[in-house]
């Protein structure tokens, strides 16, 4: 399949958001545009404002200054049009994987239980949980916890997909599958996605661009389009064009 250079209408519009945190200033006049259905990952080293600006996004923080927009329309808190997973497991332990998505959708007046019910079995099968629905988040390992955070996220249809370091737990070999998994997840649904992570590689494997921050204040440095064709396999990890993004993005990191 050839390089989706679709032009996308923006979706959410961060503009020259400033947070502060008493003194510090977390997030110094970021601007930043999320294209409908694009896939944007945000690296940068610790401290660089990548959860403030996640959180800014999700509603959960209100700027200093800036505003910020989805669909054109003011953020002022969280919303149903965004789905957040976070590194880690905000399950509610008491809950089987089912009565976990089931929960999230009781504000949805609209649904009866079964509709729920019904909804919450097909994420949690887009997920690959198929008979995992009565297990609580206790006897699942790390990344089928995560599965279940990202089937609950899934399950409202969200327009907006906001992930912060969700594999950055996980052993090499559940975070690549994780990884996969995510791609089909995205190809399916084709909601805009931002993904934070620390893994250059992953947001370069991931992403149609990626944005690179830098700290004290946290502002973000350069955007990389990685023009690599899609459905991406594996083995492009191995090619000179991935690699020559890897370095590229790295580099830019480590001068900051
Ligand atoms: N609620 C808060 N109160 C005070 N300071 C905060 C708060 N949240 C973030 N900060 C500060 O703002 C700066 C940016 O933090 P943030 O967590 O957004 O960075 P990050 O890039 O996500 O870091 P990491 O990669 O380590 O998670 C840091 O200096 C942090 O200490």
């Amino acid at each position: 399949m050839a390089t989706d250079t679709t032009v996308r209408a923006p979706k959410v519009v961060v503009d020259a958001v400033t947070k502060r945190f008493g003194e510090v200033t977390a997030l110094d006049e970021v601007s930043l545009v999320l294209g409908d259905r694009e896939f944007v990952s945000v690296v940068g080293a610790s401290g660089c404002g990548k959860s403030t600006l996640l959180s800014v996004i999700a509603g959960l923080e209100a700027p200093t200054d800036g505003i910020a927009s989805i669909g054109g329309t003011e953020i002022l808190g969280p919303g149903r049009d965004r789905g957040v997973v976070f590194q880690t497991s905000t399950l509610l332990p008491w809950l089987s994987a089912l009565d976990n998505v089931v929960f999230a959708l009781d504000g949805e007046a609209d649904m009866t239980r079964r509709q729920r019910v019904d909804r919450a079995r097909d994420v949690l099968h887009q997920v690959g949980l198929d008979g995992f629905e009565r297990s609580f988040p206790a006897q699942l390992s790390g990344g089928m916890q995560q599965r279940v955070a990202l089937a609950r996220s899934l399950a409202y249809g969200p327009d907006v997909l906001l992930m912060d370091e969700p594999f950055g737990a996980l052993d090499a070999l559940t975070r690549r599958t994780m990884q996969e998994l995510l791609t089909q997840v995205w190809e399916q649904h084709r909601m805009t996605v931002m993904l934070i992570t620390h893994d250059i590689e992953e947001a370069v494997f991931l992403s149609d661009r990626v944005v690179a921050m830098t700290p004290r204040p946290g502002k973000v440095a350069a955007e990389f389009t990685i023009d690599l064709p899609r459905p991406r396999d594996p083995e492009v990890i191995g090619s000179p064009e991935f690699h020559g993004y890897y370095a590229e993005i790295l580099g830019l990191i480590h001068r900051g």
